[in-house]
């Protein structure tokens, strides 16, 4: 093992083979790095087998990374080391010893828009409105309940005595009951279900424990409850745990992330080593500084050196804008200069915010400026209709119990089968204990509909039988193209002869090189692993390193990254740190946290900006800088006034603020229409200004490039566009941009 890489202190912490070990240190000290080459170190210097390692990532993007890198180190073997995030391990537990707890290996995960789903219906079934016990607070309070090892039964024990809670108990027991009538898991079941097994079964736990020789977890300031507890288990017999993580980047709080976890170590893990790095090897030092000086405002932290040698590098650049449009101006402006002046690529600024909204002012510039970039985890890929409706096809071959994939793609595409009969196959189904599509193989059930939704039905159910014939034998890819080729998915989009039908083909044939690329990677392909690689992957996993574009995230997706540049925005009270920090102290601290972790991406430039004016929920108003400008290091900082910083102006900009070069977008053809703040912006999914499009105005689409408005009705455009003829688009999902 060649050690030259790494300072003293990494050496230690690679070298330390037996026991308990915490390596706790500051961003970017090489923790990550440690614990690859621990990792290699125990295989090529201890020879360990590869069989006794696991290793628990926060990201399938890490876990991939890690694999690559150990692959590179010892060659194939390292397939047998269990790599991945919490989910994809519990995954692979359940999938071989499930059965000991009532589950066959065919169990389908639910993500949150099938959780959703389900719930709608335990709140139909149950007559409770939604509008007294909002969905999302209930898909919420479950996820917390079960991070808390809380069971429907458990809550109800603890909790059952107070009455504002009891619409909640019943849902949370229906949900539970159907979810397990689906023979299906939430990502919360994963971890609950895998310790439950390992409490009913304790051989299975033995025989793990005893595989598991050597567990290694990175980023441990964000386990959860039921996180914790697993590992635990799985180390109960070796101790061989090694751990990495900071205090100070604890940033999960609210999907139940324990913070004591880390503080507790030594206790929970008598005689456990402690290992701290104070090198840093990301950042310039104004950079490390600038961090320093926010995050040491938290009470009840320990102070971390961290020192580089790397200079102090470019203090960082302030910029005040006029609003939102004038901050993605500037930020592009820059951009567009380093990469002409100073030879960077694109690929190497990341633009971090703490909403997903944020992105929309950025997006629509970059699009008509023609820059490449990635919005990651903004609109996913995976939350596609069109895939959806493929992967719920898919599930719906393996697991022919999961009745919500059943009703998402009964009628998709249309084959009759309305509201109604839909009732009555759960009628039905439900008094002899079949699912949905068992159902549909009864005569007696078909009887019950009417003729053309018994035709739809039984197709239905020969489409999904035919593919589930060949569900162990065929390749992923060739029972999609049978899925594609007996439901006429694709050809019927053909048909619609619209811009949207086109773009969902193309992200069908996206999908399919997904698989492609799945089966390339894989020795023994089937579907089942596939599906459970999809639902499971992270937002970070949309990022491809061969790809020359700039990068859109949340600082919470940042988590583990780093960017030669990065651009912090949007510095504002009540966005970043969010309002609901706004009275509560511990909440504020987290969001003082995910300040040090956007800062900590940095390697050698940072750029913090924030508006004076922006539009929010639909209202345009004046804004106050963040109270972490006032927290930071002045010196640090090139261009902001060290009296202080100022508060909110409303005079206009100069009209350059608006327009780069030819293309600018004329802020004065632009009418925003408010919109009511919706329960997806809660979330930061929702884009928060929407623009009236006029006959007369100009627009750019992305594919079709230069055109005029001709007429609008409703959200339909009709464009005459300059080199492409006349077209009718849908404005609010069509690319298109209003250009001056
Ligand atoms: N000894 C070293 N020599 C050279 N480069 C190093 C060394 N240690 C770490 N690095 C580099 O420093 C950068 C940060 O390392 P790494 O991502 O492992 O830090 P980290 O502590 O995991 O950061 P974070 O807290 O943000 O997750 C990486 O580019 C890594 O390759
Ligand atoms: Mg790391």
């Amino acid at each position: 093992m060649d050690l030259s890489s790494l300072n003293p202190a990494q050496s230690r912490a690679v070298m330390a083979v037996e026991g308990p070990i915490l390596v706790l240190a500051g961003a970017g000290s090489g923790k990550t790095r440690v614990l690859t080459h621990r990792i290699a170190s125990l295989i090529e210097t201890h020879d360990i087998f590869p069989s006794n390692i696991l290793a628990i990532t926060f990201t399938n993007k890490a876990a991939n990374e890690m694999r690559e890198r150990i692959e590179h180190l010892i060659g194939p073997v390292s397939q047998q080391m269990w790599v991945g995030t919490f989910h994809a391990i519990c995954v692979r537990i359940l999938r071989r010893d499930g059965d000991r707890i009532g589950f066959g290996n065919d169990f389908v995960i639910y993500d949150t828009a099938d959780q959703k789903a389900l719930l709608k219906v335990c709140y139909k079934e149950l007559g409770i409105d939604d509008k007294r016990q909002p969905l999302k607070s209930t898909q919420y309070k479950i996820s917390n309940a079960k991070n808390d090892m809380l069971t429907p039964e458990g809550y109800e024990k603890e909790f059952g005595g107070d009455f504002t809670e009891r619409d909640f108990i019943k849902l949370y027991k229906r949900y539970q009951e159907k979810i397990k009538q689906n023979q299906a898991m939430d990502f919360d079941d994963l971890l609950l279900n895998t310790l439950l097994l390992f409490k009913e079964a304790p051989d299975v736990l033995a025989g793990y424990q005893q595989r598991f020789r050597y567990i290694h977890v990175d980023e441990y300031q964000d386990t959860n409850r039921a996180q914790y507890l697993l590992i635990k288990a799985l180390a109960g017999k070796h101790h061989n745990l090694f751990v990495v993580g900071d205090g100070d980047q604890s940033i999960y709080k609210w999907r139940g992330a324990d913070i004591r976890n880390i503080r507790e170590f030594e206790l929970d893990y008598p005689g456990a080593q402690l290992i701290k790095l104070e090198q840093n090897y990301r950042s310039t030092q104004y950079i490390l500084d600038l961090a320093n000086s926010v995050i040491k405002q938290n009470p009840n932290r320990k102070d971390k050196v961290l020192w580089t040698d790397r200079g102090k590098g470019q203090k960082a650049k302030y910029y005040k804008a006029y609003d939102e449009r004038d901050e993605a101006n500037f930020v592009v402006r820059q951009i567009k200069r380093l990469v002409r002046e100073e030879g960077y690529r694109y690929k190497d600024f990341a633009i971090l915010y703490r909403t997903n909204a944020q992105s929309r002012a950025f997006e629509d510039l970059l699009i008509v400026e023609q820059v490449a970039y990635k919005v990651v985890g903004g609109l996913k890929f995976y939350e596609r209709k069109e895939i959806k409706d493929i992967l719920a096809y898919l599930k719906l071959v393996v697991n022919p119990q999961d009745d919500v994939s059943f009703q998402r793609v009964i009628n998709e595409p249309k084959r009759s089968i309305g509201g109604k009969s839909i009732e009555k196959l759960q009628m039905y189904a439900q008094e002899r204990g079949l699912s949905l599509l068992e159902a549909c193989g009864e005569p007696e059930a078909m009887a019950l509909l009417s003729g053309k939704a018994r035709q739809g039905a039984e197709a239905f159910y020969q489409i999904i039988g035919a593919l589930k014939a060949k569900v162990d034998t065929a390749f992923v890819s060739t029972i999609f193209d049978d899925l594609m080729a007996q439901t006429g998915l694709i050809t019927l989009y053909e048909q619609e002869r619209t811009i949207e039908a086109d773009a969902r083909i193309d992200n069908i044939y996206e999908f399919k090189s997904v698989i492609d690329a799945f089966e390339q990677r894989n020795e023994a392909p089937n579907l089942r692993d596939f599906l459970a690689e999809t639902t499971l992957r992270s937002d970070q996993d949309s990022i491809e390193d061969t790809d020359d574009s700039i990068l859109l995230m949340t600082i919470h997706a940042s988590k583990g990254l780093e960017f030669p540049v990065v651009f912090l925005v949007g510095l504002e009270e009540n966005l970043f740190p969010s309002f609901r920090a706004a009275d509560d102290p511990e909440a504020l601290e987290e969001e003082r946290r995910l300040c040090y972790v956007g800062i900590t991406r940095a390697e050698n430039m940072l750029v913090i900006s924030h508006a004076m004016n922006r539009t929010q929920y639909g209202r345009y108003e004046a804004r106050f800088p963040s109270v972490f400008l006032t927290e930071m290091d002045t010196a640090c900082i090139d261009g902001i006034d060290p009296a202080g910083v100022e508060m909110p102006h409303k005079e206009k900009p100069k009209q350059s603020y608006f327009s780069i070069g030819k293309s600018s977008v004329a802020a004065s053809k632009l009418v925003p229409k408010p919109m009511k703040p919706t329960e997806a912006a809660q979330t930061g999914s929702v884009e928060n200004i929407d623009f009236v499009y006029k006959p007369g105005a100009k627009v750019m689409h992305k594919v079709f490039g230069s055109g005029m408005i001709i007429s609008v009705n409703g959200s339909i455009l009709t464009i005459a566009f300059d080199n492409k003829g006349i077209k009718k688009l849908d404005a609010d999902i069509a690319p298109l941009k209003p250009i001056g």
